[in-house]
């Protein structure tokens, strides 16, 4: 009788976020990683749903290529590689916050926020050859009513600078985050269960990407 061992589809993160990508291997993910490197500062969108969906479906996209033409070049095995690209905002009264630029923008939009409450929605695109799933989680995210002098600190520790909407909810961040309407993961900058469904769209099992049985225990 032939046998045909089902080799795991392989998963690309398009993405340089080590909080992604330790998302993924807490969950039993190995993804491997390939930065996309695009150019964000030229793409619009008339709200902060389109803008990450549509940065999300570009980083995917330009990774994706540069795999059909590693596998297309021998350099690749060929097989099932999904390509997954994520980008994140903050939807804040109105306006819409990606990284701040530097300390003083951190320090004024920290003052405009707390007290107050903001959605942070993150777009994900899953690519499997010239097949795409992609969609947008959002979390609203209630910030905490923090003086002048927590802020300055915050800022001081250079965290807020390097994430969207210039907090964390899982690092120095979390403090000032006094609850959340959504999934962390999200607001992190990958969520699971939509990666899940997206996986599912594409006629996939997260169950398939969990790293082989003796390596779970890591
Ligand atoms: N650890 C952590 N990171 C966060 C949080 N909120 C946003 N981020 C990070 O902020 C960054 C948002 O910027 P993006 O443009 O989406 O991603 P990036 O880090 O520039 O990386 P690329 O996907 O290569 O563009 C991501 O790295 C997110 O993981 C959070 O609550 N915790």
């Amino acid at each position: 009788m032939r046998t045909r061992t089902q080799v795991p589809p392989r998963l690309v993160l398009a993405s340089a976020s080590p909080a992604r990508r330790k998302l993924l291997q807490a969950a039993g993910i190995e993804p491997e990683v390939l930065v996309s490197g695009i150019d964000e500062s030229d793409i619009r969108a008339a709200t902060a749903e389109d803008l990450c969906l549509e940065l999300a479906r570009r980083k995917a996209q330009a990774v994706a290529d540069r795999v059909l033409a590693a596998i297309v070049a021998g350099h690749l095995p060929p097989g099932d590689t999904l390509v997954l690209g994520c980008d994140s905002v903050l939807e804040f009264q109105g306006e819409v916050y990606g990284k701040p630029g530097d300390a003083s923008e951190a320090f004024k939009r920290w003052q405009r926020m707390r007290g107050q409450w903001g959605v942070l929605h993150t777009g994900h695109c899953l690519i499997k050859g010239d097949v795409r799933a992609d969609a947008v989680a959002s979390t609203v995210v209630h910030f905490a009513d923090v003086s002048d002098e927590e802020i300055a600190a915050y800022v001081a520790t250079g965290e807020p600078l390097n994430v969207a909407g210039a907090f964390t909810i899982d690092g120095i961040g979390g403090a000032f985050v006094e609850r959340i309407e959504g999934t962390a993961g999200t607001v992190i900058g990958l969520s699971l269960p939509l990666l899940r469904e997206l996986l599912a769209d594409l006629g996939h099992s997260i169950v398939e990407l969990w790293r082989q049985p003796q390596t779970l225990e890591g």
